[in-house]
């Protein structure tokens, strides 16, 4: 991450404050001091000996958290519109990926491509997330599926936190789709996530998390707990594309050996939903995939809801199922197709999706506006924090903060 501001203290009045969880009621100053946030205080209980010596910030507006995006894969060769066309002449996600095309197709085009030019590609969507008040993301591999190619993407992702004002958490998926070269041997390809990808991600430094896909087009329950396993022995936390397009059991697998999170989740069943409660496993709901595939089968929204399963939103921003590279955009879709309430869509891309990174607990404290926690945040033209979800207006950011350096506005 690289900042291009000095730090210090800084005030911001008269602010309406969304803390990650929830609205406060009366308009509100924050004070940050170097990397931190120092004071959180009501304007009538503003201490003035503590904002002598600030730099007015400015006053009014809505102040979120950082937003975290907390599912993408951002970084990958090639594009998909021909099969944007292909689907909306009737041809399923399914059936394009058994002949041979959707992830695999962007497999061949990110293998072929260098490092600096997927560096390059990547740049700008990261730019456009930012615009849209990110300052926290995780980018996953998945696009390469031999073990250079997987830490290829994972170096370009490394590469764009250290060139870019943003947190980057990367995660290693190697098991996303089965390579041709592995076509009959679908075990012999988790061996090699397992004994070969794995090992030398986790040598390297170049994954902070391990993940899978789910899925009868992908891997089974079976072939992922193996990849669980591996990523546990080499003290990598887990999460699991899971539930999305049938339902395999892949979430309850993952809770069981306590995931982060399982992410699409549409067919996730009452089973799904108990064995996430009790591991505390984050349900990250992914609506720019549901719009893209145009699915009808729902996330159980009101069963996740009843067990008080956290709920994360994320772009999945990816060149398939969902190249939408805009943040806000996904909590309005979170709202008008999952039935989230602004608040809860708020919560899901702040401090919940920060749950889903392993980077809620007290060392790291992302997602929320309190006292002593980093100072990531972002100030919007706005009036009340629904609006964010409720009007799709790009440019309402009017600041951006990463680590208590001003970098937007
Ligand atoms: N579901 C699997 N993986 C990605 C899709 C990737 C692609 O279609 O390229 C997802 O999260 O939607
Ligand atoms: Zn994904």
């Amino acid at each position: 991450m690289s900042g291009n501001r000095r730090q210090g203290r800084k005030l911001w009045r008269d602010i309406t404050l969304f803390d990650g969880l929830e609205t406060l009621p009366e308009p509100m100053a924050v004070i940050v001091e170097g990397e931190r946030i120092a004071h959180i205080s009501t304007m009538a209980g503003v201490d003035e000996a503590a904002a002598a010596g600030c730099e007015e910030m400015g006053s009014g507006g809505v102040m979120t958290p950082g937003l975290v995006d907390c599912h993408t894969h951002l970084v990958f060769g090639g594009s998909r519109a021909d099969e944007f066309e292909k689907r909306l002449e009737g041809v399923s996600y399914e059936e394009i990926a058994r002949t041979g095309g959707g992830i695999l197709s962007t497999v061949n085009a990110t293998r072929a491509a260098s490092e600096s030019e997927l560096f390059d590609a990547a740049r700008p969507r990261l730019e456009a997330l930012m615009r849209d008040g990110v300052t926290t993301v995780e980018i996953k591999s998945g696009y390469g599926l031999t073990v250079e190619d997987e830490l290829k993407m994972l170096r370009v992702a490394r590469r764009l936190g250290a060139a870019l004002p943003v947190r980057v958490i990367t995660t290693l998926l190697g098991a996303h789709a089965l390579p041709p070269e592995f076509k009959d041997d679908s075990n012999g390809y988790i061996d090699l996530v397992c004994h070969e990808m794995i090992p030398a991600a986790a040598e390297q430094g170049l994954a902070d998390a391990v993940d899978v896909f789910c899925e009868r087009i992908a891997f089974s329950v079976a072939q992922c707990e193996r990849v669980f396993e591996a990523a546990k022995a080499h003290g990598l936390p887990i999460k699991a594309h899971a539930e999305q397009l049938s339902n395999l059991g892949g979430s309850a697998m993952a809770a069981r050996h306590g995931a982060l999170s399982a992410d699409h989740i549409e067919y996730l069943d009452e089973a799904g939903v108990a064995a996430m409660r009790e591991a505390g496993s984050v349900a990250v709901l992914l609506p720019g995939a549901f719009h893209t595939l145009r699915e009808t089968q729902l996330p159980p929204i009101e069963a996740l809801r009843a067990a008080g399963v956290p709920m994360a939103v994320a772009t999945d921003a990816n060149p398939g199922s969902s190249p939408i590279f805009n943040p806000t955009l996904m909590l309005n879709f979170a709202c008008t197709l999952f039935r989230l309430t602004p608040r809860e869509a708020l919560a899901g891309m702040t401090a919940h999706g920060a749950r889903a990174l392993g980077l809620s607990n007290e060392g790291q404290r992302l997602g929320r506006i309190e006292a002593g926690a980093p100072a990531d945040l972002c100030l919007w033209n706005a009036d009340t924090p629904a609006a964010l979800a409720y009007a799709v207006q790009p440019g309402r950011l009017r600041q951006r903060v990463v680590n208590g350096v001003v970098t937007h506005g």
